[in-house]
This record gives C-alpha cells, structure tokens and sequence, in this order.
C-alpha cells in the first residue's frame, strides 16, 4: 500500500530545531516533499543539505510566523517549487513561562504574536490553494497545556487553548473544500523550547522536570507521520500525547 506520504508537499514552520526539525527529517525520509520556515536561515539550510543529501527533497526560507507576507512567501516556496500544497504544519512556537504576576508583557506579546496570530496567518497563505485544489490538511501544535493550566502556564495555555479552539471552528468550516485538520498536543518533549525561559526559577523547575520525564522529538514526527498518511477520507482531529511518567 502507497505510503499517502511519498509525494506530498508539506509545509513546515519551526523547523529549525526540535519537533519541527524532527519531523522535516522523518517526513522526508519516507518521500514527502519538504518546505521548512523558521527565523535561524543556518539551521534551515543545515537540514536541507542533510535532507538532500540522503535523497530527498527539501526547500528552505527564512521566515519569522509574526509576519503574515512571510508565511505567504513560505508557501510560494512550495508552489513554485511543486505546484501544491499538501500539508502545512503550524509548529512554531515559544514558551517563555513565568506568573502573571511578573507583569512580563512583552513575552505575553511574543507568545500571542507567535503561538496564536503565526497559525492564523499559516492558515491565511495556505488556504487559497487548498480551496482550489480542494483537498489539504492544516496541523496545528497546541499542547498539553492547551488542555490544562499549571504554574506560570496563565498565557501560554491561553495561546495554546486558542489553538485549539481555531482549529476546531477552522476543521468546521472548510468541508466543502475536503481540507483535514489535526491538533498535535504534546506533553514534555526534549528540544530547545525552555532556553527561551526568562524567569529563572521556573526554567530550573521545567528543565528538572523535562530533563526527568522528556521524551524525544521525533515522537511528534511519527504523530504528524501518522495523521498524514491516513486515507484521505479519514481526518484525525487531534491527539494528545505526553511521557508515560508525566501526570500532569
Ligand atoms: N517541547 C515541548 O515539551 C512542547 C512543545 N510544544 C510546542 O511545540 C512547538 C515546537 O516547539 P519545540 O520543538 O518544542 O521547541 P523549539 O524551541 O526547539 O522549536 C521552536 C521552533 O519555532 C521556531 N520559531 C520561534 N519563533 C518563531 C518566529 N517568530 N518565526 C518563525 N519561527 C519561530 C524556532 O525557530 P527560530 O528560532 O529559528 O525562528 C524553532 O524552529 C511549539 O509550538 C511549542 O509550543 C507543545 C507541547 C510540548
Ligand atoms: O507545551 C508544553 C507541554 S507541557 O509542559 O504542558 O507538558
């Protein structure tokens, strides 16, 4: 049975590092055509030479998802590059935790900026195409905390609740257009996004605790791997997942 991977054209943001990055390298390894955004042009073109170099396809452009003309520019990357677009994964994001009560605005800013208006502005430049081509599917990272709060979590589990919420009125309102949707929810997942924690007390707790009970980032790359290749009368709406030992 054909893959329903191999060949697609898919569309990914945040992909210089982490679950972004695992899951270019995963998506690619099994045939997919792969177009990767995020602000650190170094990394991009890192994997795009690995990628290529193992024998598949990969494009790269230097984007930053608070910019709706950059997202519009990533997806004419792969327009012009295949013609289509298939998959687009909305997998930038920032967690600069830390209590309400630190008054951190200009991080509220971020990650509103980033976690919420990034997708939005995903779904924008993607959306067009989709409708022509009447067919695509649009996956979107929320969270664990986009489920539940926990300490220093008031705003990122705001920004991660709002992904849901779109994503579910999006999956709603473009049937006609046989486009899927999918919520990828991760719990902890080892990759790079507690460096950005500004408050120390609360990166130590979370890099203690991701350090304990992290798993890997290519878990996500299998979820994404798995939602995608499943016949295109089946749309799996979102899964949650996390590290058997965490309980929250
Ligand atoms: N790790 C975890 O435990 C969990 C993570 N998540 C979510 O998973 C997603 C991926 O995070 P993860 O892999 O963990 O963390 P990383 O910090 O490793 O990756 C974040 C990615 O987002 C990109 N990014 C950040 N800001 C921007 C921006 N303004 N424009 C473009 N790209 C941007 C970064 O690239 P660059 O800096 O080069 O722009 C990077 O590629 C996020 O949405 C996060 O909220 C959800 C649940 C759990
Ligand atoms: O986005 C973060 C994942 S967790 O800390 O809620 O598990």
């Amino acid at each position: 049975m054909a893959s329903n991977i191999e060949g697609k054209v898919i569309v990914i943001t945040g992909a210089s590092s982490g679950m972004g990055e695992a899951t270019a390298r995963h998506l690619a390894s099994r045939g997919a055509k792969v177009v990767l955004g995020a602000r650190r042009a170094d990394r991009l073109e890192a994997l795009v030479s690995e990628i290529r170099d193992a024998g598949g396809e990969a494009h790269a452009k230097a984007i930053d998802v608070t910019r709706a003309q950059d997202l519009e520019a990533l997806v004419n990357v792969a327009i012009e590059a295949h013609g289509r677009i298939d998959v687009l994964i909305n997998n930038a994001g920032v967690m600069p935790l830390s209590p309400i009560e630190k008054l951190k605005i200009d991080e509220w800013d971020t990650m509103i900026d980033v976690n919420i208006k990034g997708v939005l502005y995903g779904i924008a430049a993607a959306l067009p195409h989709m409708k022509a081509q009447k067919s695509g599917h649009i996956i979107n990272t929320s969270s664990v905390a986009g489920h539940l709060i926990f300490p220093a979590s008031a705003v990122y589990s705001g920004t991660k609740h709002a992904v849901i919420a779109i994503s579910e009125g999006f999956r709603q309102e473009v049937k006609d257009y046989n486009i899927r949707t999918t919520i990828l929810s991760p719990g902890a997942v080892k990759t790079e996004l507690l460096d950005h924690i500004s408050d120390k007390d609360v990166q130590a707790a979370n890099q203690e605790y991701v350090g304990q009970v992290g798993i890997p980032a290519d878990s996500y790359a299998r979820m994404a791997a798995f939602v995608i290749e499943q016949p295109e009368d089946v749309d799996v709406n979102e899964i949650i997942f996390r590290p058997t030992a965490q309980q929250l």
